[in-house]
């Protein structure tokens, strides 16, 4: 007979049911077909009944555990702790994890429920354990996890090619997260057309950035003007930025003179030392920025313009506006994107590859085959580099040509880099405005990279770490480290402190 739901029948007036009521017989049948296993004691875990399920589960046959105690089977050590016990002990349902220690289920991990049946005199009758092999969950855990972690390995894997591709494309050297950060700020930015903005001091590679913008962006197969505001005087900058009409001036060309913006013409501008430009060039730039149009010197007519402007200064330009300087809404224009290149000092893991760089450059350029001695490169690594880059690309190549000797000594550096070494050399040299978080972070990076190259695997060098395989994980793809194997088939330039190319 089957009962309608919400048919409203009382507790007094409930149907006898006869044919929904298991007999005992059944109601073993039921426990049997369960596909979880079922241990049953009394209320003093003395143990009533198993299923198939807990014999299969356990590896134990019922003959054996029936008319133990659930405590018997903890201090034979079958395996590590009775739920039923402790479902007796705490008068409560519990649920523990418990691993079998003895038997054909050696190892096998178990999550068991164990749940009191209280008498009418208020007393633990029965306890039902339920257990579930959990081996299989924890397997697929430990897989979910194990996948997870080489996911992130082959994103940070697939950061690194994509960085190196830039490099390569862009013909520059970036190791320091410094100078990997610029790059990728500058292949964001390619993708679009915003005014940048680039800021660093003189030879830090503020033109270098400015090329793999135009590089990498879609505007790439057209031009790429160069123009250094602060080389040209006034009148000559104005005409040549913007152009000049048939006889705007004496000395005119007859048929006048498209200027940078017009030549740029779906390509990139480059506006090079822009803190230099007089306040007029200002105003006249800040039109071209908001119009797109030019008006060449001499003309009235408007020309449209389709240029990508890129800017750089070594200058503070927001210190050139609060004195008046630099026109305030010109220096926003500009300053839609901004890169900041740090200096070299501030970078100095970037030295070694930019010595190698230009070691094999210059050697080729000249056909040497010239080297650096150790103590010329820790020296390098030392030395402050006010002139940055570009000093470091000219130390090099004077030194490769004024020497004749195969192997370059300390001797050989310029005077202003001879004499005793500062005080901190080769110590981890941190730049001026540090946070103790960003210094621990450097050394962290350092001791990392370090063990990664030396021990080749995640899991080695977590053991000489002292830490787990999944902090060295998490911790390569923050410092974005590339894979132990990408690291062993490059050698670290230490490895070869000659240098020899
Ligand atoms: N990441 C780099 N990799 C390789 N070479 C670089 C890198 N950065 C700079 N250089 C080299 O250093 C020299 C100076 O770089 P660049 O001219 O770009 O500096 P800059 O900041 O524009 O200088 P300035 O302020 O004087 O115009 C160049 O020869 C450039 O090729």
């Amino acid at each position: 007979m089957l009962v309608k739901r919400g048919a409203g029948i009382s507790g007094s007036q409930k149907p006898e049911r006869p044919e929904n009521k298991c007999s005992s017989c059944e109601l073993e049948d039921v426990l049997e077909a369960s596909h979880d296993g079922l241990f049953i004691t009394d209320g003093d875990g003395n143990v009533l009944m198993v299923n198939s399920a807990w014999e299969r589960i356990c590896g134990i046959h019922r003959g054996f555990v029936i008319g133990k105690t659930a405590q018997d089977m903890v201090g034979e050590k079958f395996y590590t702790e009775s739920a039923a016990m402790t479902a007796i002990k705490a008068g409560k349902k519990i649920t523990i994890m418990l691993e079998m220690t003895r038997g054909e289920k050696i190892g096998q991990k178990i999550m068991a429920t164990g749940i009191p049946i209280w008498g009418t005199d208020g007393r633990i009758r029965r306890v039902v354990v339920n257990v579930r092999d959990i081996t299989e969950i924890i397997y697929l855990k430990d897989l979910l996890e194990k996948t997870r972690q080489l996911n992130e390995i082959y994103a940070a894997e697939l950061e690194q090619m994509r960085l190196q591709q830039i490099t390569r494309d862009c013909d520059v050297v970036a190791r320091s997260p410094e100078t990997k950060r610029v790059l990728e700020m500058a292949a964001q930015v390619a993708k679009v057309d915003s005014t940048v903005l680039i800021t660093g001091e003189s030879g830090c590679g503020k033109e270098v950035v400015a090329n793999a913008i135009h590089r990498l962006s879609e505007r790439n197969e057209g031009p790429l003007i160069k123009i250094n505001c602060g080389a040209i005087p006034e009148n000559l900058l104005e005409s040549e930025l913007f152009g000049y009409e048939a006889g705007a001036f004496t000395g005119a060309k007859k048929q006048g003179k498209p200027g940078m913006f017009e030549l740029a013409e779906k390509g990139t501008l480059f506006l090079d030392e822009v803190g230099d430009l007089s306040v007029n060039l200002q105003v006249k730039l800040l039109r071209v920025l908001q119009d797109h149009e030019v008006v060449r010197v001499g003309g009235i007519k408007s020309i449209p313009v389709d240029s990508r402007i890129v800017a750089a200064t070594n200058r503070n330009l927001r210190e050139m506006v609060s004195s008046g300087a630099f026109r305030e809404d010109l220096y926003y224009r500009l300053n839609v994107v901004s890169i900041e290149i740090p200096p070299l000092r501030e970078r100095r893991e970037d030295i070694p590859l930019l010595v190698q760089y230009f070691l094999e450059r210059i050697n080729k350029r000249y056909q040497f085959n010239k080297r650096f001695s150790p103590a010329v490169v820790d020296r390098f690594l030392s030395y402050s580099w006010p002139g940055n880059i570009r000093e470091l690309e000219n130390v090099i190549e004077r030194m490769l040509v004024m020497t004749e000797d195969e192997e370059i000594h300390s001797r050989h550096l310029p005077a202003c880099m001879q004499g005793p070494m500062p005080p901190d050399a080769g110590r981890l040299v941190l730049p001026h405005d540090v946070s103790l978080q960003r210094a621990v972070e450097q050394i962290e990076r350092q001791l990392l990279e370090e063990a990664l190259r030396k021990y080749g695997s995640t899991r080695k060098a977590a053991v000489a770490l002292d830490i787990d395989q999944s902090t060295v994980v998490r911790k390569m793809k923050k410092y974005r480290i590339p894979s132990p194997l990408e690291t062993q088939s490059s050698p670290g330039l230490f490895d070869d402190p000659r240098l020899k190319v």
